[in-house]
């Protein structure tokens, strides 16, 4: 029903801490935290954040790339490494910026 593809036009590799650093800086708000990408969201109430965490869902089966959530009542925690490299990865990146494109302004 919902489109799946391999969506990243990254390489699969570890980022180095430099290239990390350097990225971050392109990512408001993600700071690198016991190996992985993480951001935490702040929302009104819970319906909020659950809009925000199925949206986030949504993207994670389309990209097939699914950050770890850990869902508050206000408040949505992201997390984001790449497994099969064993770090982060220009995947996670991307990953970061399309959940961030979903709250920018239209
Ligand atoms: C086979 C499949 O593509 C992989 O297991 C995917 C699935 N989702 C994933 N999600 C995240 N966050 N990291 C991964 O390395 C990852 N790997």
């Amino acid at each position: 029903m919902f489109p799946k593809k391999d969506w990243s036009t990254q390489e699969r590799r570890a980022l180095t801490a430099i290239e990390i650093e350097a990225n971050l800086a392109q990512h408001p708000g993600w700071q690198l935290h016991a190996g992985a990408l993480e951001k935490t969201y702040r929302f009104a109430n819970y319906h909020e954040t659950m809009a925000f965490v199925n949206a986030v869902a949504f993207i994670a089966h389309a990209q097939d790339h699914h950050p770890d959530l850990s869902v508050h009542y206000g408040r949505c925690v992201v997390r984001l490494n790449t497994h099969d490299v064993q770090g982060i990865s220009g995947t996670d990146f991307e990953c970061a910026a399309r959940i961030d494109a979903l709250l920018a302004a239209p």
